[in-house]
């Protein structure tokens, strides 16, 4: 059997259409929602990642903002560069790059955010929402893997899912997604000690380490869903995920590439998660 592959990139295209006629009909009604991304130092990945949103946001016609400070930039910058953006009604997200150069606390600085601004979903108010199920910004990456499931009609309910990494912006938030979904969750990450083991009895494996191939065929149980989170640059300048996607690609029945999977599905809900909250906005105004 060979896996259907779940291109991120082509279900990416038709939800920013959607999202495209939405802002037309809400900029109708006085409404521009507006992101203003923070990035701080020089950091070529980051980089990237900042240019593939600002793209996506200018496709769609949504304003967005790009504050490039230098890295020198001292913390007590940034938490009043952040207090002031969390004043400005025209500022509906606010994103700040991550990671931050080792001076910044990074924790601090997520907390400044205004929850209500924290399109990341990031800050402890909206994680705590999430894992008691209410209503709130869901983290962009957990939220872009539920919807490339969801998309695919993939049954997540009574499913036992083995979640690989356990970061706060990936592994533990998709894994509590996943649970609100009914699956029966498994994390890995570098103190388990046996690993393959589980990761053979999973129906649905999310795989979010960071290390090129780690996860080969051996791994998958026959028609399992396998989802790459990883982005990997290799020497040759090429991006692979941590997936060996041609050995997994024979066992799995989905299966995620690296490019054009979770990344631009990422980048999808945030401008979803851009929406949502000048949505909000105006509604409490
Ligand atoms: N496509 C997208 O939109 C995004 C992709 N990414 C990519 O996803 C990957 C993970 O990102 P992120 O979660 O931020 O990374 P982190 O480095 O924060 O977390 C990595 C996790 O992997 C675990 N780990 C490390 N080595 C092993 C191992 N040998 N076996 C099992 N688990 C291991 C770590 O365990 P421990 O906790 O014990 O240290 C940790 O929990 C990266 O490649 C990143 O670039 C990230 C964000 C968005
Ligand atoms: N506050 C914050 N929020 C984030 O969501 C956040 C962050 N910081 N820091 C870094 C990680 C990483 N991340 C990616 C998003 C999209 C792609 C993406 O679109 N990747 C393309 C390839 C892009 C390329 O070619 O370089 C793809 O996979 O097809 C990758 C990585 C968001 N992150």
């Amino acid at each position: 059997m060979s896996a259907e592959i779940i291109y991120g990139d082509q279900l990416s295209q038709t939800l920013r259409d959607q999202m495209k006629t939405e802002l037309a009909n809400l900029k109708k009604k006085g409404i521009h929602p507006k992101l203003t991304v923070i990035l701080i130092g020089d950091h070529p990945a980051s980089r990237s990642y900042v240019s593939g949103k600002q793209k996506a946001a200018e496709y769609i016609g949504m304003d967005s903002e790009l504050l490039q400070l230098s890295s020198e930039t001292t913390e007590e910058e940034l938490l009043s560069l952040i207090y002031e953006l969390n004043q400005d009604d025209s500022v509906n997200g606010i994103l700040v790059q991550l990671p931050l150069p080792t001076h910044i606390n990074e924790q601090r600085v997520i907390e400044a955010i205004s929850p209500i601004k924290d399109v990341d979903g990031f800050h402890p108010i909206n994680i705590g929402k999430m894992m008691t199920n209410q209503e709130t910004f869901l983290p962009c990456t957990p939220y872009g893997i539920l919807t490339m499931l969801q998309m695919n009609k993939i049954d997540i309910a009574g499913k036992h899912a083995v979640v690989i990494g356990r970061s706060n912006i990936v592994g533990k938030p998709v894994g509590q997604l996943l649970l609100n979904e009914n699956a029966t969750v498994t994390y890995c990450h570098s103190r388990t000690t046996n690993m393959k083991e589980l990761v053979q009895a999973a129906d649905i494996v999310i795989v979010a380490v960071g290390r090129a191939n780690m996860i080969d065929a051996s791994y998958i149980k026959e028609g399992a869903v396998v989802i790459d989170v990883g982005i990997n640059r290799l020497e040759d300048g090429t991006l692979t995920g941590d997936v060996d996607f041609d050995s997994v690609k024979e066992k799995a029945g989905y299966l995620t590439p690296v490019p054009k999977g979770v990344g631009p599905m990422t980048i999808t809900m945030l401008l979803k998660n851009t929406i949502k909250a000048a949505l909000n906005q105006c509604s409490h105004e």
